[in-house]
């Protein structure tokens, strides 16, 4: 897939499917999906729920197997790595994920959430080494090192465990970053600094992300490229505004439709308003009611990106 970068993809899938259920009665989770992630771009990966994002990502952090199609990283299939190659795979590649909450040990400090990564792949460092690189990680994320390092989890709102999720997947120093719906479980008012963190992860370190979304106006703010996935395949992608600006697939379309206008207050004119548009592309696709039941449901009630 082109995505309007010439560099040599740091990832790649290629035609990779993951069949779950019988052999009578497949269910593609993913469906001969090809994407590349490229050094300092964001590939938004976008769809309903069901689609296969989270599959995608799990394939990606080799929680799942493909059962077609193969994981290039760096040019060369996974497939044949040998130990020292997954170890480097596991490092530079890492996930935040969407729920700040679960994914940090409530029985922890900060400290020791940083600590461990650099421990366990960087171990030459000295303790202090250590302590100074921690130092470092929390003040990229825009956190007061000396008054957050001794806390708990449960002692920082949601915004900030994000950012001491994304610290540690920054520990060790990975080259590729799957964000999972990482603003979805946040507080509205905190959204934007996360988005505006990755955007400066991205440009200020090079990092080739992942951001996977059922919201096409975050998935604008930060990637460069998006693709649209329907039941497990890629239907539509490429460079953001050129997909946005005419969608081909009436699937992009439909979400597209469903986005909100910021500047008008939800009422229920809105509401038929944008109900009648979905309807409109429905009659004009050959989507099932239910995932225009979907996209309704997800679009219309919850709140944006403000
Ligand atoms: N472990 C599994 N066993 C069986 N079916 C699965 C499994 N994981 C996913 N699926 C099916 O694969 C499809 C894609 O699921 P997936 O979780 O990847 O979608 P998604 O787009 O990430 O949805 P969401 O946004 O709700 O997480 C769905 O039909 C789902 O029911």
């Amino acid at each position: 897939m082109t995505q309007g970068n010439a560099s040599a993809p740091i990832l790649a899938l290629d035609k990779v499917s993951k069949i779950f259920g019988s052999a009578d009665n497949p269910v593609y989770a993913a469906r001969d999906v090809s994407f590349a992630l490229h050094s300092g771009r964001t590939l938004a990966l976008v769809g309903e729920s069901g689609s296969g994002k989270t599959t995608a990502a799990r394939l990606i952090m080799r929680e799942y197997v493909p059962d077609r199609g193969r994981l290039l990283f760096r040019g060369a299939p996974l497939g044949n790595a040998d130990r020292t190659a997954l170890k480097s795979y596991r490092s530079s590649v890492q996930m935040v994920f969407q729920d700040p909450f679960s994914s940090l040990n409530p029985a922890h400090t900060i400290h020791y959430h940083l600590d461990r990564p650099l421990r366990l792949h960087q171990r030459a460092l000295s303790g202090a080494r250590r302590r100074a690189a921690i130092d470092e990680l929390l003040a990229r994320v825009k956190l007061d090192p000396a008054l957050v390092a001794p806390k708990f989890p449960h002692e920082l709102s949601g915004g900030q465990r994000q950012r001491i999720s994304i610290a540690r997947a920054l520990a060790v120093n990975p080259e590729v970053i799957v964000a999972d719906e990482p603003t979805s479980m946040l507080d509205v008012s905190v959204r934007l600094g996360i988005l505006n963190l990755l955007n400066d992860m991205k440009a200020q370190l090079g990092l080739a992300l992942l951001y996977i979304t059922h919201d096409i106006a975050t998935a604008r703010y930060v990637a460069e490229d998006i693709m649209v996935m329907y039941a497990g395949q890629i239907v539509e992608w490429g460079e953001m505004e050129s997909v946005l600006g005419n969608p081909q697939h009436p699937y992009t379309r439909l979400l597209l439709s469903a986005v909100p206008d910021p500047d008008r207050r939800f009422s229920d004119t809105r509401f038929d308003d944008e109900l009648s548009r979905v309807e409109l592309i429905r009659r004009q696709s050959a989507l099932p009611q239910s995932d225009i039941r979907q996209v309704a449901q997800n679009h219309f009630i919850r709140p944006m990106l403000q």
